[in-house]
C-alpha cells in the first residue's frame, strides 16, 4: 500500500538512465525527511526500468506507473496522471527537478491541485510539518524562505546540481505498481525524444572548473586560461558578461540563469561574485578566486584568494604546471 503523507520525488529519465537531478533530490529528501517516508514516482514505459537505481539512492517506496503510452505522452498527459496519483495518495510534499520537463510538469500539476509551488529552490528543510523552500527573490538580491501553510501537497522544484547525490545504505525499497492507461493527447503528441548533446563539454558534471569574469575578459588571459584548463583537465565556465563574446555560449554561463555546478575545484578569475553568479557555484568544494579588489564579494566566499591581476595568476600557474 502506498504510504500517505510521504515526501515524493518525481523521477525523470535522461535517455535510458534516471536523471542525476532525481538522485540528488532523493539524497536531499533522505536527509530532511525526519521519519517521513520518501517515495520516488516514476512514469515509464515497460521498456524502461528506473527502479534499481532509485532504490540505491534511498527511496523507501518506488511508485511505478507503467504504460506504453508514456513513450509519446505530452506534458499535459503526464501532469494529468501525476495529479490523479497525488489526489489518490495525498503526499505531504512533491519535489520536481527544475529541468525543462520538470518546469513544464510542476506548474501544470500545481494548477490542477490549486496548491503552492516554489520554483528553482536552493535549499529545502522542514519546520515540523512545513516545508521551507529557500530561493533568491526581489531581483535576486535576498534569499527568501517560502512556505505553503494552507494547502497540500507542498511542492518545490530544484535545479540540477544544487544538491549532491549519494548512494544510501538501508533496507530495500518497496515497489508499488499503479495501473495506468495513457490516452493520447488530441492537442499534442510527442513524435520522438532525444537526449540533448551539449555543444560544449558538460559543465554541470565537471570536477574542475576555471571560470572567467569581466576582469579576465582579455584575449591573452582567455588563451592562457584555455591552456591551463587543458593541463588541469578542467572545463571553462564564464560569468554573464563573457557570454557576449563570440567564443563563449550561454551554455557556459554559471549562475542563476545559467548552469549550476558542483565541482571539487573552481578557480574564479576576475569575477565579482554577484548573488546570481554565486547561487550557481555555491556547492563547489574548493573555491579559489583571483580579483584585484580584496572586498569583492567572491573573496569572502573563497577558501583561497589571490588579490591582484588575474592575468598574473594565470601566467604564474602556467609556469608552475
Ligand atoms: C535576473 C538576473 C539573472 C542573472 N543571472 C546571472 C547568471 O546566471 N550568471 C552570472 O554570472 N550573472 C548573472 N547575472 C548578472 C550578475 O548580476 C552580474 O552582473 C554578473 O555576474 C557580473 O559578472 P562579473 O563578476 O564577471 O563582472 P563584474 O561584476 O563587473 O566584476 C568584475 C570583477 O573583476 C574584477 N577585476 C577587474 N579587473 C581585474 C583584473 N585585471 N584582475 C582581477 N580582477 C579584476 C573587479 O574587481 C570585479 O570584482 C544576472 C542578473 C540578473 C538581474
Amino acid at each position: 500500500m502506498i504510504t500517505k503523507d510521504a515526501l515524493w520525488i518525481i523521477a525523470e529519465f535522461e535517455g535510458a538512465r534516471i536523471a542525476p537531478v532525481t538522485l540528488q533530490l532523493l539524497t536531499k529528501a533522505r536527509a530532511i525527511a525526519n521519519g517521513r517516508a520518501v517515495a520516488a514516482v516514476v512514469l515509464e514505459t515497460p521498456a524502461q526500468h528506473g527502479e534499481a537505481t532509485l532504490a540505491q539512492y534511498g527511496a523507501d517506496e518506488i511508485i511505478v506507473v507503467q504504460d506504453d503510452g508514456f513513450a509519446h505522452a505530452s506534458d499535459r498527459t503526464q501532469a494529468k496522471q501525476l495529479t490523479a496519483l497525488i489526489q489518490a495518495h495525498t503526499p505531504n510534499t512533491v519535489l520536481f527537478g527544475a529541468t525543462p520537463a520538470g518546469r513544464s510538469l510542476a506548474p501544470r500539476v500545481q494548477d490542477q491541485l490549486e496548491t503552492g509551488l516554489t520554483a528553482d529552490c536552493l535549499d529545502l528543510y522542514y519546520e515540523q510539518d512545513l516545508l521551507v523552500a529557500v530561493k533568491p527573490s526581489y531581483g535576486d538580491n535576498v534569499m527568501c524562505e517560502i512556505v505553503c501553510p494552507e494547502r497540500r501537497p507542498q511542492m518545490a522544484s530544484v535545479r540540477p546540481n544544487t544538491f549532491s547525490a549519494k548512494k544510501a545504505t538501508g533496507g530495500p525499497a518497496r515497489i508499488e505498481r499503479v495501473p495506468a492507461t495513457v490516452a493520447p493527447d488530441a492537442a499534442c503528441t510527442v513524435q520522438n525524444t532525444a537526449v540533448k548533446i551539449a555543444a560544449t563539454t558538460s559543465l554541470s558534471g565537471a570536477r574542475k572548473i576555471i571560470a572567467l569574469g569581466r576582469g579576465a575578459n582579455k584575449d591573452a588571459v582567455i588563451a592562457g586560461t584555455r591552456q591551463l584548463a587543458e593541463k588541469l583537465g578542467a572545463s571553462i565556465g564564464v560569468s554573464r558578461p563573457l557570454t557576449d563574446r563570440p567564443d563563449f555560449t550561454a551554455e557556459q554561463q554559471i549562475g542563476q540563469s545559467g548552469v549550476t555546478v558542483s565541482p571539487d575545484l573552481i578557480i574564479n578569475l576576475g569575477i565579482s561574485g554577484a548573488v546570481q553568479y554565486q547561487v550557481g557555484m555555491s556547492a563547489s568544494k574548493l573555491v579559489i578566486s583571483a580579483n584585484r579588489d580584496p572586498k569583492a564579494p567572491i573573496m569572502a566566499q573563497s577558501d583561497y584568494v589571490w588579490t591582484g591581476d588575474a592575468a598574473a595568476l594565470v601566467a604564474a600557474l602556467q609556469e608552475l604546471l
